[in-house]
């Protein structure tokens, strides 16, 4: 064993000392809090409906401390600030302190932990070394430092100079072989990502970057750093994470679990509004138009036009008198409901008192006498459940749901027609659809823009609002009086323990019901591949967040949504005034450099707005090009699939390929590939792939559904298919894999793209 290695070795031991400590105070914080949730639990389910609700709120705050305290297990502790004028300090997942209170452990979203990911050689910030962890399991297995400051560090007598690492943690990070879901970038986060990471919550901050860079990481560390360093506003609102598809949050599902937090809703446009499921599919041209923002206005006028005057009077008899709706009438009383800009279903109430009022007089004139207001109210009851009157009434300011807005504009060509004079004939024609058919994902923001037009629908659901109101203001005092007695006021307002009492259950939290919720605002709204976004996404998603705080990142250059941007400054602009920020990100942590170059050179060719990006790595052979026979097409990318998972597999099992084609020949491809698989002996992988499993080892998507993903090897199979359907979605294809490339094509290549 040379001197450095014994150096080396003498550091890790005393590394894995620090860290066994830690480990021990993780244990017993772990071992406290299940004992006080046994504790909490053991009570029983005895005693009065109160003394239930508190048992079981503080249970739920057990349970989610206790949750964290789990989630931190892998990788607690990975790095460590040496610093010129203080004592060293060990940055990892959470903060640890021991009984004294002393610091053990610094949270890597607390100031003091700013400098691991900040500070540079040119601007040491007070940092002599910082020093990378590395960890299997609880076991220290190296270490990686960056020294920072010769200088301090030699007067310190030269200590640890030989454990320097020019590759350090992050080339470790980017060569590990893909697993099918993405990991935290805690421990090796770049200080151009650091800066977004912390930057202030206020206001919209838009983050541009390249494929790789790093966006979609960013934006959940950033999740996770607003809700711990804006805990007490952002805990009661809740942040909202919108994504582009279920694949997608699927893939990103555990990043934040593993930082600690549970309390993000995640979700897609199509998803945003409860209980409805947008399955249907359309044509691209239909869901652009649906997206653009005139139809803010088509919505509009639809209801309006749901507040009619009749043309003709109409007679009813009602116990033998008649009583007569008038256009006067009606024009009055709807123009006195309109008054107060109300919601369509919540104006109407107004608008039958008004009508009601105004027949009960043409009612009472009748009786030649005159009546105690008792009597008239009668006389009103009797109007109101008079048939002929409700159609009456209901004919004029006709009472809606959302679907049922929006289905009749789809189906009903002249209720359209009458709603969108502004689109062109072809354009109606394009919209029109069976009223049955199943709602699409652009569907979702008209009638998420319909319900906040139209407001609920019955008196019941706002009385029902009142009371609980009054309740949660009883609950709200009766919290405080909880955390008066039990002295828990550190960890919890009295407002979050009375959400916890409320009725519904206690284990619903912030998120829970924010999900369950339209109308529920968010204190932050993060977006990912936010360029997909239309125009009427933009509209739903700022009424879930009126303080305007949103991390909004994207890449312009891979948009494939119909109605997505090209430029921030055009789908920004309308809704935020102007008002956001921007940030760029520039160095592509994921696809090899001349992988990078080529999609670079092909998206360029195309026009689109490509970011300028450097590589941060290079791999051999990492970009394959072969012309193959049009016949042999789907046997060779099942074989180069199956070649492929080979060279990238690893021991535990990660690793992983994907195919990616236009659109229409995924189903071919994967029961070619699926084949393959089974032919080459890999029965259980080859069966995974054909039921389009996401977590096979090799999967078949078209290009656009791997947009966000990423896999060790891509085999791009004829791109120029893939360029037929989006300049985007081959530039979003090509730029999916961190190590090779492999391009398959019997037509010709797409300009930037040359064989060999
Ligand atoms: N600082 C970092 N340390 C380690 N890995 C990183 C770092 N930054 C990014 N990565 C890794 O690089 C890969 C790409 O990151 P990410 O998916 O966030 O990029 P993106 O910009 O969202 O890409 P795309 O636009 O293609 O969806 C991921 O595997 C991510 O973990």
């Amino acid at each position: 064993m040379t001197g450095s290695e014994d150096a080396l070795t003498q550091q890790v031991r005393h590394e894995q000392r620090t860290v066994d400590v830690l480990y021990a105070r993780l244990d017993a914080l772990r071992a406290h809090t299940r004992d006080r949730l046994a504790r909490v639990r053991r009570e029983g389910p005895s005693g009065s409906p109160q003394n239930r609700s508190e048992r079981d709120a503080f249970a739920t705050l057990h349970e989610d401390r206790l949750r964290q305290l789990e989630a931190v297990e892998d990788r607690l502790a990975f790095g460590r600030l040496d610093l010129r004028e203080a004592p060293h300090r060990y940055i990892g997942r959470l903060g640890l302190t021991d009984d004294d209170q002393t610091q053990l452990l610094v949270d890597w979203r607390a100031p003091a932990a700013q400098a691991f990911y900040r500070a540079t050689a040119a601007r040491p910030d007070g940092v002599v070394r910082r020093r990378h962890l590395v960890t299997r399991g609880r076991e220290v297995t190296g270490l990686e430092d960056e020294v920072l400051d010769l200088d301090a560090l030699e007067a310190e007598g030269g200590a640890g100079l030989s454990t320097l690492s020019g590759e350090g943690a992050l080339v470790a990070a980017l060569a590990a072989g893909r697993t099918g879901r993405m990991n935290d970038i805690v421990a090796t986060i770049q200080a151009e990502q650091d800066a977004i990471i912390r930057s202030e919550l206020a206001g919209a901050l838009v983050v541009q970057g390249g494929p790789g860079t790093g966006k979609t990481a960013v934006a959940l560390h950033r999740a996770a750093y607003l809700l711990y360093a804006h805990r007490r506003t952002l805990e009661r609102s809740g942040v909202l994470l919108v994504g582009p598809s279920r694949t997608f949050l699927r893939y990103i599902d555990q990043v934040l679990p593993s930082l600690g937090e549970t309390g993000v809703v995640t979700t897609t446009v199509a998803e945003l509004l409860p209980g409805l499921v947008a399955t249907g599919t359309e044509d691209d041209a239909v869901a652009a138009l649906k997206g653009r923002v005139v139809m803010a206005e088509v919505v509009a006028r639809a209801v309006r036009a749901r507040q009619r005057v009749p043309q003709e009077s109409t007679t009813i008899r009602v116990e033998g008198r008649t009583v007569v709706v008038r256009p006067g009438d009606v024009a009055a009383a709807i123009a006195r409901a309109r008054r107060n800009h109300r919601p369509h279903n919540e104006a109407r109430v107004t608008f039958v008192r008004d009508m009601l009022a105004r027949l009960a007089d043409q009612y009472v004139a009748q009786l030649g006498q005159k009546v105690d207001p008792e009597d008239r109210a009668e006389v009103v009851e009797e109007l109101r459940t008079t048939r002929e009157v409700r159609i009456a009434l209901n004919l004029a300011w006709m009472p809606l749901t959302p679907q049922g807005l929006v289905a009749d504009l789809w189906s009903r060509p002249w209720r359209l027609e009458q709603a969108a004079p502004m689109l062109t004939a072809r354009d109606r024609a394009l919209l029109r659809r069976d009223a049955d058919a199943p709602w699409t994902p652009a569907d979702v923001p008209l009638l998420d823009e319909a319900a906040e037009l139209l407001g609920e629908d019955d008196q019941a659901q706002r009385a029902q609002a009142r009371a609980d109101a009054e309740r949660r203001a009883a609950e709200v005092a009766y919290a405080r009086q909880v955390l008066a007695q039990t002295g828990a006021g550190g960890m919890v307002s009295a407002e979050m323990l009375a959400d916890r009492f409320t009725a519904g259950g206690p284990a619903l939290t912030t998120a829970e019901r924010a999900a369950a919720d339209r109308s529920w605002t968010y204190g932050h709204v993060v977006v990912d591949e936010a360029q997909e976004l239309s125009a009427m996404a933009w509209r739903v998603l700022l009424r879930r967040v009126p303080t305007r705080s949103l991390t909004i990142v994207g890449d312009v250059a891979q948009t494939s949504a119909p109605g997505g941007a090209r430029r921030w400054a055009t789908a920004l602009d309308p809704v935020l005034r102007g008002s956001w920020r921007l940030a760029e990100l520039t160095v592509n942590y994921r696809t090899p450099a001349a992988v990078t170059e080529a999609a670079r050179r092909v998206a360029v060719a195309q026009g689109l707005p490509v970011s300028p990006q450097t590589a941060a790595r290079d791999l051999p052979d990492a970009l394959r090009v072969a012309r193959v026979p049009a016949g042999d097409l789907t046997d060779r990318a099942a074989d180069a699939a199956v070649a492929g998972l080979a060279e990238v597999r690893d021991a535990a099992g990660a690793g992983r390929v994907a195919v990616l084609a236009a659109a229409p020949a995924v189903a071919a491809l994967r029961a070619g590939v699926a084949a393959a698989l089974v032919a080459a002996g890999r029965d259980d992988e080859g069966r995974r792939t054909a039921v389009a499993d996401p977590d096979a080892a090799v999967v078949v998507l078209g290009a656009r559904e791997a947009k966000g993903l990423e896999f060790d090897l891509v085999v791009l199979v004829e791109p120029t298919e893939v360029l037929a359907e989006g300049a985007g979605d081959l530039y979003v294809a090509m730029t999916r894999p961190t190590r090779a490339l492999q391009v398959l094509h019997a037509r010709g290549l797409p300009p930037g793209l040359t064989d060999g």
